[in-house]
């Protein structure tokens, strides 16, 4: 689909027409794709729900396990990750999926799915009990394995250049879901009374420069020196301090009005705290595409050799020349 035809969509069409529109435009296009991001629209939508009335059922607080990366698991990561599985399951597209709070590969039964997905069901659990902005990052890969047969580890190390689609769902003042399938990046708000998504912001550009930096000064000292650096950087010339703690919400902010988040490598977190597959790479996909830019410090994140599924990696995404003027302290 071109800009053109992209622009010349009326806002307020709905997720699902525009999905439709732009499935016409790919001729080998077999409509599974489309269907897996309806189904994670549809479990977004569930999700939403659970949110908004967490407050007045027993889904806040800690659910009493650690995940695979030794952080303590709150009731709604686990319900959020409960309602993406079934809801991928239950697609029919994927063949298997790894998210944030299983160690393992997590197989779907249906080894014809074209598909495999990465997922952060819950992004910035630590908002979670405190009503602030928090969020579902995933990835998508078409499988490289023959279909019919079982799923594999390399089905997920592609790197981040072979992703399909990927995308967020922010659960924020509005809830909002941005993706994109290598064609822009387009967002829908929900609109809760119709229960639908509809186009919000089409075609997003990201400015090429901004003046807000995301980033946790509390872990200043611990942090790399060309993080430290850049963040000196930052502070001389009054860009405004902005960070929620929640990835989705940081990044999303900056997407639009222009900005940086930095999560440097650290005493505490040699590699980087967050992890590649389902929040790293996906988000770099979306810079990408809408004229913003990501680095580890040394290369375009897109380009890292994945390894493992939880991998870490140290992250920095935002505007282009606020992302080139980081990597002059590297
Ligand atoms: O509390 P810190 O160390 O600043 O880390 C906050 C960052 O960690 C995260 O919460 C990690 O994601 P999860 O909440 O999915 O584990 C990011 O959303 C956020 O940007
Ligand atoms: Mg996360
Ligand atoms: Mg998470």
């Amino acid at each position: 689909m071109t800009k053109q035809e992209t622009l010349a969509m009326p806002v307020g069409v709905t997720l699902d027409r525009f999905i439709k529109r732009q499935q016409s435009a790919m001729p080998f296009a077999s409509g599974e794709l489309s269907q897996l991001l309806r189904d994670i629209a549809l479990a977004g939508k569930i999700i939403n729900r659970e949110i908004n009335r967490a407050g007045l059922v027993d889904i806040t607080g800690a659910f009493g396990s650690q995940n695979v990366q030794g952080e303590e698991q709150q009731k709604l990561d686990v319900v959020a990750d409960i309602r993406f599985l079934r809801a991928l399951k239950n697609g029919g597209e994927v063949c298997a999926i790894i998210t944030e709070e299983s160690d393992e590969i997590i197989y779907t039964d249906n080894d014809e799915g074209k598909y495999v997905v990465a997922i952060d069901p819950l992004d910035g659990s630590s908002n979670i009990d405190v009503n602030v902005s928090i969020g579902t990052i995933f990835s998508i890969y078409r499988r490289t394995s023959p279909i019919g047969t079982r799923a594999t580890l390399e089905d997920f190390m592609q790197g981040g250049r072979n992703q399909v689609a990927a995308g967020y769902i922010l659960y924020g003042s509005s809830t909002i879901l941005v993706y994109t399938t290598g064609q822009g990046v387009n967002a829908f708000t929900y609109e809760n009374s119709l229960g639908e998504f509809f186009l919000s912001h089409k075609d997003i550009v990201s400015p090429e420069n901004g003046a807000i930096y995301s980033v946790n000064e509390g872990n200043y000292n611990d942090f790399v020196s060309g993080a430290r650096a850049y963040i000196v950087n930052c502070r001389m010339k009054e860009y405004s301090g902005r960070y929620i703690g929640s990835l989705v919400g940081d990044f999303h902010r900056n997407l639009l009005k222009g900005g940086i988040y930095l999560y440097p490598a650290s005493k505490k977190y040699p590699k980087g705290k967050l992890r590649l597959l389902y929040e790293c790479y996906p988000l770099a996909f979306l810079a990408e595409q809408a004229g913003a830019t990501s680095t580890d410090g040394y290369q375009n994140v897109l380009d890292i050799e994945p390894n493992s599924l939880h991998q870490r990696s140290p992250f920095y995404v935002g505007a282009k020349e606020m992302v080139n003027e980081l990597l002059l302290h590297f």
